[in-house]
């Protein structure tokens, strides 16, 4: 009997969609082979050591960033295939340079200053001055945004009255929280503190992270809550290139201007500020209402936890080691008997002179924690390759170098005991010591993409750090810990002190 129709489609499609899905999987098993075979075998870099899985795809990476392993997983990397400077596969395409000796070659060499694919994540925001690829763009826009506004001499002039005045109100705010008897988390109010600077160096008027003692509108709260989605799609290329390429999933996962609160709020009072105000964006010439935007929130992302986890970090590496504390104390006070601090707030320029051992400790404090233990790639140019430190690189691979890396563990550049918070390193064999460990420091990263907000970071540093400690004793409830999330580093747990007014 001839089988009835109804019976014969569910069999034939059943069969149908089996066969294809069984096709589907031998072909993704096979493109699967095919790229570890390539990528061991055949790649340009097959001859770098590093785990096989590192040359074969990217989201080891993406995961350690994501679990905040990175800084720690690099470092076993190196200790591993690393000897004699031999730079590691850490991703298909990505070399990680672990020797200071090395980074002159790859971050001032102007043919390599264009960034690599880990940067063009426009996917997940308009292109800026961080993420402009191309050598030549970023020198216009860098010129146009730069210059000197951000030199240390222009800070100084037009805004170090205003930061001082931030810090009278923050520590009147440290003050109240004495008088409650309440313990404070101090890096948390470090953030806040650089948060308002920097609205304040691109607004005139600050956003109110000091005058209203808060997270305004949680944006630090978001920023880091961020960092891991944001770290992932910098280093997982499928992400990047695939997921957040998709507008639906850009739409679910990225902030919106409608957004009350949060990365989104952000932008939103960003455009409103560039808008209506003549704010420092404003005035830039070049570029749409968008770029402006894209600019505006770099800038205050590049600078606002940044410079609060540099000044939370700095606080707890002094307050962990009672030696440096008393130290730092004793310095400040001699410096106040002798009156050559200013009253009631320290100048930049008096700290570098008169507080050298305290100076000592911020740069000690940003070796061994950076702010941003970030991966920062160049690009090798088409054409023969290059060779740095007696290593050839084929073109088109991506150099990096990692700051955590870099400065705990090479003992040729800060000393055998490179990976311990010592400040008096800085001080010992005089300025020429002190320069060469400086050159070959990497937290602010080198060469023409350098952070243009450096002075500015170290100006909230040599102002913030000493008034703590001279206007307050400190009674460390919980240490916190210094952790990086995509890239990002800032203390979780936070830094939990109760203050007690110095008579
Ligand atoms: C302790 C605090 C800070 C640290 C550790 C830091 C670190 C860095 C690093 C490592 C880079 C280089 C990235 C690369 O090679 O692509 C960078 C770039 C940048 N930083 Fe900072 N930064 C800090 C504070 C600031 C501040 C206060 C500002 C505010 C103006 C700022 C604005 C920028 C900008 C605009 C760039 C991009 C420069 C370019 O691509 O030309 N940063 N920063």
């Amino acid at each position: 009997m001839a089988p009835h129709v109804g019976n014969i489609l569910p069999t034939t499609w059943s069969g149908l969609i089996s066969g294809s899905a069984a096709l589907i999987l031998l072909i993704g098993v096979a493109a699967a082979a095919w790229r570890v075979i390539y990528s061991l075998c055949f790649h340009p870099l097959k001859h770098f050591p590093g785990p096989w899985y590192t040359a074969c795809t990217s989201l080891p990476l993406g995961i350690a960033g994501l679990s905040r392993s990175e800084p720690a997983w690099l470092c076993s990397l190196v200790e591993k295939y690393g000897k004699n400077g031999t730079p590691i596969r850490i991703a298909p395409d990505l070399l990680l340079f672990h020797k200071a000796r090395q980074l002159r070659d790859i971050y001032w060499d102007a043919a390599c200053n264009t960034k690599g694919g880990i940067y063009q994540h426009e996917a997940i925001g308009p292109t800026s001055l961080f993420t402009t690829t191309g050598a030549d763009d970023h020198r216009k826009l860098r010129k146009a945004l730069g210059g000197a506004f951000w030199s240390v001499g222009t800070l100084k002039k037009t805004w170090e009255g205003r930061i001082d005045e931030l810090v009278v109100n923050w520590v009147a705010n440290r003050r109240r929280d004495e008088e409650i008897g309440k313990p404070v988390v101090l890096s948390n109010k470090t953030s806040e503190f650089a948060a308002d600077v920097m609205t304040m160096v691109l607004f005139t008027t600050p956003w109110g992270f000091v005058r209203n003692d808060r997270d305004e509108r949680g944006m630090l709260h978001a920023w880091r809550a961020g960092t891991g989605l944001f770290g992932l799609a910098v280093r997982w290329r499928f992400l990047r290139e695939v997921v957040l390429g998709s507008r639906l999933m850009r739409d679910y996962l990225l902030p919106k201007l409608t957004d009350e609160w949060g990365n989104g709020w952000l932008m939103a009072q960003g455009m409103r500020e560039i808008s209506n105000r003549h704010g420092r964006l404003s005035k830039e010439k070049e570029g749409t209402d968008t770029q402006r935007l894209a600019n505006m929130t770099l800038f205050i992302q590049a600078g606002a936890d940044t410079t609060g986890t540099g000044l939370g970090a700095t606080l707890r590496l002094i307050l962990k080691h009672p030696d440096v504390l008393a130290k730092v104390c004793e310095e400040i006070a001699a410096a106040d008997t002798k009156g050559v601090l200013s009253n009631p707030v320290v100048q930049y320029d008096e700290a570098k002179q008169h507080l050298p051992y305290l100076s000592a400790c911020i740069r000690e404090s940003l070796r061994l924690h950076s702010p941003i233990p970030n991966l920062f790639s160049r690009l090798v140019p088409p054409g023969d390759g290059k060779t740095i430190d007696g290593f050839h690189i084929p073109a088109g691979t991506e150099m990096l170098s990692h700051a955590v890396v870099v400065q705990q563990l090479d003992t040729d550049a800060f000393g055998p005991d490179a990976a311990e918070f010592r400040p008096a390193r800085w001080l010992e064999g005089g300025e020429a010591r002190a320069a060469r460990m400086e050159a070959c420091m990497y937290t602010f990263g080198m060469g023409p993409r350098g952070c243009l907000g450096k002075e500015l970071a170290l100006m909230e540093l040599h102002k913030l750090v000493p008034e703590v400690l001279r206007r307050f004793g400190v009674e460390v409830l919980e240490e916190g810990q210094y952790c990086a999330c995509g890239g990002i580093a800032y203390l979780q747990p936070g830094l939990l002190v109760r203050l007690t007014s110095r008579g």
